[in-house]
Protein backbone atom coordinates (compact mmCIF):
# COMPACT_ATOMS: atom_id res chain seq x y z
CA UNK A 1 0.00 0.00 0.00
CA UNK A 2 1.19 3.42 -1.14
CA UNK A 3 1.94 6.10 1.90
CA UNK A 4 -1.46 7.40 2.82
CA UNK A 5 -2.64 10.72 1.62
CA UNK A 6 -2.83 13.44 4.40
CA UNK A 7 -6.05 15.10 4.69
CA UNK A 8 -5.25 19.16 5.34
CA UNK A 9 -7.57 20.28 7.95
CA UNK A 10 -5.54 23.55 8.23
CA UNK A 11 -6.02 24.12 4.64
CA UNK A 12 -10.14 22.84 4.82
CA UNK A 13 -10.75 25.15 7.70
CA UNK A 14 -9.17 28.37 5.71
CA UNK A 15 -11.38 27.56 3.01
CA UNK A 16 -14.55 27.64 5.33
CA UNK A 17 -13.50 30.87 7.41
CA UNK A 18 -12.52 32.12 4.09
CA UNK A 19 -16.36 31.76 3.09
CA UNK A 20 -18.04 33.13 6.29
CA UNK A 21 -15.37 36.35 6.54
CA UNK A 22 -16.87 36.99 2.36
CA UNK A 23 -20.39 36.66 4.18
CA UNK A 24 -20.12 37.87 7.21
CA UNK A 25 -19.80 41.37 5.30
CA UNK A 26 -22.53 40.94 2.65
CA UNK A 27 -24.39 40.16 5.27
CA UNK A 28 -23.56 43.16 7.62
CA UNK A 29 -23.43 45.68 4.90
CA UNK A 30 -26.89 44.73 3.77
CA UNK A 31 -28.91 44.47 7.01
CA UNK A 32 -26.60 45.98 9.89
CA UNK A 33 -26.53 42.68 11.86
CA UNK A 34 -22.88 41.62 13.01
CA UNK A 35 -22.40 37.72 14.02
CA UNK A 36 -22.29 38.11 17.80
CA UNK A 37 -20.31 35.01 19.87
CA UNK A 38 -20.08 34.51 23.14
CA UNK A 39 -17.73 32.05 24.55
CA UNK A 40 -18.19 31.13 28.55
CA UNK A 41 -14.88 29.87 30.11
CA UNK A 42 -14.95 29.07 33.67
CA UNK A 43 -12.03 28.71 35.48
CA UNK A 44 -8.33 28.75 34.39
CA UNK A 45 -7.74 25.58 32.98
CA UNK A 46 -4.58 26.39 30.44
CA UNK A 47 -5.77 24.19 27.67
CA UNK A 48 -9.27 25.34 27.81
CA UNK A 49 -7.63 29.04 27.68
CA UNK A 50 -5.45 28.42 24.56
CA UNK A 51 -9.30 27.00 22.56
CA UNK A 52 -11.19 30.13 23.86
CA UNK A 53 -8.79 31.88 22.92
CA UNK A 54 -8.13 30.90 19.92
CA UNK A 55 -12.07 30.74 19.36
CA UNK A 56 -12.00 34.04 19.94
CA UNK A 57 -9.57 35.41 17.69
CA UNK A 58 -10.89 33.79 14.78
CA UNK A 59 -14.41 35.32 15.29
CA UNK A 60 -12.29 38.30 15.35
CA UNK A 61 -10.94 37.72 12.40
CA UNK A 62 -13.87 36.72 10.13
CA UNK A 63 -15.51 40.08 11.20
CA UNK A 64 -17.67 38.71 14.08
CA UNK A 65 -18.31 40.66 17.39
CA UNK A 66 -16.44 38.21 19.86
CA UNK A 67 -16.84 37.85 23.71
CA UNK A 68 -15.21 36.34 26.01
CA UNK A 69 -17.11 36.18 29.64
CA UNK A 70 -14.10 34.72 31.69
CA UNK A 71 -15.42 33.64 35.06
CA UNK A 72 -13.44 32.97 38.24
CA UNK A 73 -13.34 28.79 38.75
CA UNK A 74 -15.53 29.07 41.94
CA UNK A 75 -18.45 30.62 40.36
CA UNK A 76 -21.87 29.07 42.02
CA UNK A 77 -24.67 27.17 38.91
CA UNK A 78 -26.69 29.80 39.46
CA UNK A 79 -24.25 32.91 38.86
CA UNK A 80 -23.35 30.94 35.81
CA UNK A 81 -27.09 30.18 34.68
CA UNK A 82 -28.02 33.81 35.04
CA UNK A 83 -25.25 35.47 32.97
CA UNK A 84 -26.66 32.55 30.07
CA UNK A 85 -29.89 33.97 30.48
CA UNK A 86 -28.44 37.13 29.81
CA UNK A 87 -27.07 36.50 26.50
CA UNK A 88 -30.15 34.38 25.48
CA UNK A 89 -31.68 37.96 25.96
CA UNK A 90 -29.05 40.00 24.16
CA UNK A 91 -30.15 40.41 20.38
CA UNK A 92 -26.50 40.88 19.54
CA UNK A 93 -25.51 37.57 20.63
CA UNK A 94 -26.27 34.83 18.02
CA UNK A 95 -23.95 32.30 19.43
CA UNK A 96 -23.07 31.06 23.27
CA UNK A 97 -20.56 28.77 23.94
CA UNK A 98 -19.85 27.42 27.15
CA UNK A 99 -16.84 25.56 27.36
CA UNK A 100 -16.40 22.07 28.59
CA UNK A 101 -15.56 20.93 31.04
CA UNK A 102 -16.95 22.69 33.83
CA UNK A 103 -16.11 22.82 37.65
CA UNK A 104 -17.17 19.65 39.21
CA UNK A 105 -19.67 21.69 41.66
CA UNK A 106 -21.42 22.97 38.37
CA UNK A 107 -24.58 20.37 36.84
CA UNK A 108 -23.36 20.59 32.48
CA UNK A 109 -26.72 19.52 31.58
CA UNK A 110 -28.37 21.92 33.52
CA UNK A 111 -26.44 24.47 32.03
CA UNK A 112 -26.28 23.58 28.54
CA UNK A 113 -29.83 22.95 28.08
CA UNK A 114 -30.57 26.84 29.78
CA UNK A 115 -28.68 27.50 26.24
CA UNK A 116 -31.67 29.17 23.55
CA UNK A 117 -31.35 25.76 21.17
CA UNK A 118 -31.74 29.08 18.54
CA UNK A 119 -28.29 30.10 19.66
CA UNK A 120 -26.93 26.91 20.84
CA UNK A 121 -23.89 27.22 18.26
CA UNK A 122 -22.32 23.90 19.68
CA UNK A 123 -24.85 21.77 19.02
CA UNK A 124 -25.53 20.28 22.47
CA UNK A 125 -28.84 21.54 23.18
CA UNK A 126 -31.82 18.59 23.30
CA UNK A 127 -33.49 20.34 21.26
CA UNK A 128 -30.22 20.24 18.33
CA UNK A 129 -29.47 16.41 19.24
CA UNK A 130 -32.57 15.74 18.65
CA UNK A 131 -33.84 17.46 14.99
CA UNK A 132 -30.00 15.89 13.99
CA UNK A 133 -31.29 12.46 15.01
CA UNK A 134 -34.56 12.56 13.56
CA UNK A 135 -33.41 13.88 10.22
CA UNK A 136 -34.80 17.62 10.89
CA UNK A 137 -31.21 18.92 10.09
CA UNK A 138 -31.73 22.17 8.18
CA UNK A 139 -33.15 23.53 11.29
CA UNK A 140 -30.36 21.58 13.54
CA UNK A 141 -26.65 23.28 15.03
CA UNK A 142 -24.64 20.11 14.46
CA UNK A 143 -21.55 19.68 16.69
CA UNK A 144 -18.65 21.32 15.21
CA UNK A 145 -16.03 18.06 15.69
CA UNK A 146 -18.19 15.98 13.76
CA UNK A 147 -19.70 18.44 11.07
CA UNK A 148 -16.08 19.22 10.35
CA UNK A 149 -14.69 15.61 10.41
CA UNK A 150 -17.84 14.99 7.79
CA UNK A 151 -16.00 17.75 5.62
CA UNK A 152 -13.18 16.26 5.73
CA UNK A 153 -14.21 12.39 5.14
CA UNK A 154 -16.53 13.94 1.39
CA UNK A 155 -13.21 15.48 0.75
CA UNK A 156 -11.65 12.17 -0.06
CA UNK A 157 -15.25 10.02 -0.61
CA UNK A 158 -17.54 12.38 -1.87
CA UNK A 159 -21.19 13.13 -0.84
CA UNK A 160 -22.76 9.82 -1.53
CA UNK A 161 -21.07 7.27 1.51
CA UNK A 162 -23.81 4.44 0.55
CA UNK A 163 -22.49 1.14 0.64
CA UNK A 164 -19.82 1.86 3.38
CA UNK A 165 -19.44 0.45 6.45
CA UNK A 166 -18.11 3.28 9.30
CA UNK A 167 -16.90 2.54 12.94
CA UNK A 168 -16.73 5.05 15.63
CA UNK A 169 -14.71 4.31 18.69
CA UNK A 170 -16.38 6.61 21.24
CA UNK A 171 -19.90 7.34 22.01
CA UNK A 172 -19.57 10.56 23.85
CA UNK A 173 -22.18 12.74 23.04
CA UNK A 174 -20.14 15.67 21.94
CA UNK A 175 -18.51 13.92 19.07
CA UNK A 176 -18.83 9.94 18.95
CA UNK A 177 -22.84 9.91 19.09
CA UNK A 178 -23.87 13.16 16.52
CA UNK A 179 -20.04 11.59 14.28
CA UNK A 180 -22.61 8.28 14.08
CA UNK A 181 -25.82 10.74 13.52
CA UNK A 182 -23.94 12.38 10.57
CA UNK A 183 -22.56 9.42 8.96
CA UNK A 184 -25.75 7.59 9.37
CA UNK A 185 -27.68 10.01 7.30
CA UNK A 186 -25.02 10.20 4.25
CA UNK A 187 -26.10 6.48 4.67
CA UNK A 188 -23.07 4.91 5.51
CA UNK A 189 -23.59 1.68 7.92
CA UNK A 190 -22.66 2.38 11.06
CA UNK A 191 -21.29 1.15 14.16
CA UNK A 192 -20.38 3.10 17.80
CA UNK A 193 -17.47 1.17 19.19
CA UNK A 194 -16.56 1.92 23.23
CA UNK A 195 -14.61 0.81 26.23
CA UNK A 196 -16.42 -2.42 26.70
CA UNK A 197 -16.44 -3.39 23.21
CA UNK A 198 -15.00 -6.88 21.95
CA UNK A 199 -11.67 -7.76 20.07
CA UNK A 200 -11.81 -3.72 19.48
CA UNK A 201 -9.34 -4.50 16.50
CA UNK A 202 -11.20 -6.65 14.03
CA UNK A 203 -14.30 -4.66 14.24
CA UNK A 204 -11.97 -1.66 13.76
CA UNK A 205 -10.18 -3.39 10.77
CA UNK A 206 -14.17 -3.64 9.24
CA UNK A 207 -14.53 -0.05 8.94
CA UNK A 208 -13.95 2.24 5.27
CA UNK A 209 -14.40 5.18 7.41
CA UNK A 210 -12.60 4.93 10.73
CA UNK A 211 -13.24 7.49 13.17
CA UNK A 212 -11.09 8.04 16.61
CA UNK A 213 -12.49 9.78 19.44
CA UNK A 214 -11.49 8.03 22.26
CA UNK A 215 -8.70 10.05 24.32
CA UNK A 216 -5.80 7.54 24.62
CA UNK A 217 -2.71 8.85 22.99
CA UNK A 218 -2.18 6.55 20.10
CA UNK A 219 -4.15 3.90 21.06
CA UNK A 220 -5.25 3.16 17.57
CA UNK A 221 -2.38 1.74 15.18
CA UNK A 222 -1.73 -0.18 11.98
CA UNK A 223 -3.71 -3.29 13.47
CA UNK A 224 -6.78 -1.55 13.44
CA UNK A 225 -6.76 -0.26 9.82
CA UNK A 226 -8.33 -1.58 6.72
CA UNK A 227 -6.21 -1.10 3.93
CA UNK A 228 -7.69 1.23 2.51
CA UNK A 229 -9.89 2.77 4.94
CA UNK A 230 -10.31 6.79 5.45
CA UNK A 231 -8.83 7.85 9.25
CA UNK A 232 -10.27 10.75 11.31
CA UNK A 233 -8.06 11.04 14.45
CA UNK A 234 -10.46 13.11 16.29
CA UNK A 235 -8.24 12.85 19.55
CA UNK A 236 -6.30 15.75 20.91
CA UNK A 237 -3.51 14.48 23.82
CA UNK A 238 -1.01 16.22 25.01
CA UNK A 239 1.93 13.98 25.93
CA UNK A 240 5.53 14.47 27.29
CA UNK A 241 8.12 15.41 25.00
CA UNK A 242 11.83 15.04 27.07
CA UNK A 243 13.53 14.78 22.90
CA UNK A 244 12.07 18.19 22.77
CA UNK A 245 13.80 19.68 25.53
CA UNK A 246 12.65 21.20 29.28
CA UNK A 247 11.08 24.39 30.68
CA UNK A 248 12.91 26.54 33.37
CA UNK A 249 11.33 24.23 35.93
CA UNK A 250 12.68 21.00 34.94
CA UNK A 251 9.30 19.97 33.37
CA UNK A 252 9.45 18.22 29.97
CA UNK A 253 8.37 19.52 26.85
CA UNK A 254 4.84 18.12 25.48
CA UNK A 255 3.71 17.47 22.06
CA UNK A 256 0.17 17.19 21.01
CA UNK A 257 -0.68 13.86 19.63
CA UNK A 258 -4.16 11.94 18.19
CA UNK A 259 -5.59 8.58 19.19
CA UNK A 260 -4.17 6.82 16.15
CA UNK A 261 -0.27 6.35 15.94
CA UNK A 262 -0.38 8.01 11.92
CA UNK A 263 2.92 6.86 11.22
CA UNK A 264 1.43 3.14 11.57
CA UNK A 265 -2.09 3.68 10.30
CA UNK A 266 -0.52 5.21 7.24
CA UNK A 267 1.01 2.07 5.96
CA UNK A 268 -2.58 0.82 5.85
CA UNK A 269 -4.90 3.80 5.08
CA UNK A 270 -5.88 5.72 2.20
CA UNK A 271 -6.34 8.74 3.54
CA UNK A 272 -5.64 9.75 7.24
CA UNK A 273 -6.19 13.53 9.24
CA UNK A 274 -2.46 14.36 10.85
CA UNK A 275 -2.54 15.81 14.73
CA UNK A 276 -1.99 18.40 14.69
CA UNK A 277 -3.78 20.40 11.84
CA UNK A 278 -6.42 17.97 11.33
CA UNK A 279 -9.72 17.84 12.75
CA UNK A 280 -8.97 20.73 15.49
CA UNK A 281 -9.25 23.69 13.12
CA UNK A 282 -12.23 21.98 11.57
CA UNK A 283 -13.98 22.35 15.06
CA UNK A 284 -13.34 26.22 15.00
CA UNK A 285 -13.99 26.36 11.63
CA UNK A 286 -17.50 25.13 11.98
CA UNK A 287 -18.26 27.07 15.21
CA UNK A 288 -17.71 29.92 13.31
CA UNK A 289 -20.33 28.37 9.96
CA UNK A 290 -22.60 28.12 13.18
CA UNK A 291 -22.24 31.23 14.20
CA UNK A 292 -23.03 32.85 11.03
CA UNK A 293 -25.72 30.51 10.08
CA UNK A 294 -27.46 31.86 13.58
CA UNK A 295 -27.10 35.48 12.50
CA UNK A 296 -28.33 35.00 8.65
CA UNK A 297 -31.74 33.52 10.91
CA UNK A 298 -31.65 36.51 13.02
CA UNK A 299 -31.46 38.78 10.18
CA UNK A 300 -34.22 36.29 8.07
CA UNK A 301 -31.50 36.05 5.16
CA UNK A 302 -30.34 32.95 3.35
CA UNK A 303 -27.71 31.33 5.00
CA UNK A 304 -24.20 30.08 2.60
CA UNK A 305 -23.93 26.10 2.33
CA UNK A 306 -20.53 24.83 3.48
N1 LIG B 1 -10.46 17.90 17.66
C1 LIG B 1 -11.40 18.48 18.39
O1 LIG B 1 -11.86 19.52 18.04
C2 LIG B 1 -11.90 17.81 19.60
C3 LIG B 1 -11.17 16.80 20.14
N2 LIG B 1 -11.63 16.12 21.22
C4 LIG B 1 -10.77 15.00 21.67
O2 LIG B 1 -11.39 13.78 21.27
C5 LIG B 1 -11.15 12.77 22.22
C6 LIG B 1 -12.49 12.22 22.72
O3 LIG B 1 -13.22 13.25 23.32
P1 LIG B 1 -14.64 13.00 24.02
O4 LIG B 1 -15.54 12.33 23.08
O5 LIG B 1 -15.04 14.27 24.63
O6 LIG B 1 -14.15 11.96 25.18
P2 LIG B 1 -14.96 11.16 26.30
O7 LIG B 1 -13.96 10.88 27.35
O8 LIG B 1 -16.23 11.83 26.62
O9 LIG B 1 -15.31 9.79 25.55
C7 LIG B 1 -14.33 8.86 25.23
C8 LIG B 1 -14.96 7.63 24.61
O10 LIG B 1 -13.93 6.71 24.34
C9 LIG B 1 -14.28 5.44 24.85
N3 LIG B 1 -13.08 4.72 25.31
C10 LIG B 1 -12.26 5.02 26.32
N4 LIG B 1 -11.28 4.11 26.43
C11 LIG B 1 -11.50 3.21 25.47
C12 LIG B 1 -10.84 2.01 25.08
N5 LIG B 1 -9.76 1.56 25.71
N6 LIG B 1 -11.36 1.31 24.05
C13 LIG B 1 -12.45 1.74 23.40
N7 LIG B 1 -13.11 2.87 23.71
C14 LIG B 1 -12.64 3.59 24.73
C15 LIG B 1 -15.19 5.71 26.03
O11 LIG B 1 -16.00 4.57 26.24
P3 LIG B 1 -17.12 4.47 27.41
O12 LIG B 1 -18.26 5.31 26.95
O13 LIG B 1 -17.43 3.03 27.44
O14 LIG B 1 -16.46 4.99 28.65
C16 LIG B 1 -15.96 6.93 25.55
O15 LIG B 1 -17.11 6.57 24.84
C17 LIG B 1 -10.28 13.42 23.29
O16 LIG B 1 -8.93 13.21 22.97
C18 LIG B 1 -10.61 14.90 23.16
O17 LIG B 1 -9.56 15.73 23.59
C19 LIG B 1 -12.82 16.42 21.80
C20 LIG B 1 -13.60 17.43 21.32
C21 LIG B 1 -13.17 18.25 20.20
N1 LIG C 1 -18.34 23.73 24.55
C1 LIG C 1 -17.26 23.21 24.00
N2 LIG C 1 -17.15 23.14 22.66
C2 LIG C 1 -16.04 22.61 22.07
O1 LIG C 1 -15.96 22.54 20.82
C3 LIG C 1 -14.96 22.14 22.90
C4 LIG C 1 -15.11 22.24 24.28
N3 LIG C 1 -16.27 22.76 24.81
N4 LIG C 1 -14.15 21.80 25.10
C5 LIG C 1 -12.87 21.31 24.60
C6 LIG C 1 -13.00 20.69 23.24
C7 LIG C 1 -11.69 20.60 22.48
N5 LIG C 1 -11.84 21.44 21.32
C8 LIG C 1 -10.83 21.75 20.42
C9 LIG C 1 -10.94 22.76 19.48
C10 LIG C 1 -9.90 23.08 18.64
C11 LIG C 1 -8.71 22.41 18.70
C12 LIG C 1 -7.58 22.81 17.80
O2 LIG C 1 -7.65 23.79 17.11
N6 LIG C 1 -6.45 22.06 17.79
C13 LIG C 1 -5.28 22.36 16.99
C14 LIG C 1 -4.03 22.46 17.86
C15 LIG C 1 -4.11 23.44 18.98
C16 LIG C 1 -2.86 23.40 19.87
O3 LIG C 1 -1.75 23.47 19.31
O4 LIG C 1 -3.02 23.27 21.10
C17 LIG C 1 -5.03 21.23 16.00
O5 LIG C 1 -5.49 20.11 16.26
O6 LIG C 1 -4.35 21.48 15.01
C18 LIG C 1 -8.58 21.38 19.59
C19 LIG C 1 -9.63 21.04 20.45
C20 LIG C 1 -13.07 22.01 21.35
N7 LIG C 1 -13.79 21.60 22.39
Amino acid sequence: MAEAKRIDGKAAAARIIDIVTRETATLTTATGVVPGLAVVIVGEDPASQVYVGSKAKTAKACGFKSIKHELPAETGEAALLKRIADLNADPEVHGILVQLPLPKHIDETKVVQAIDPDKDVDGFHLINVGRLSTGASAKAFVPCTPAGSMILIREVLGDDLSGKSAVIVGRSNIVGKPMAQLLLAADATVTIAHSRTRDLASVCRGADILVAAVGRPEMLNGAYVKDGAVVIDVGINRVDAPEKGHDEDGMPKTRLVGDVNYADASEKAAAITPVPGGVGPMTIAMLMANTLRSACRAADVAPPKF
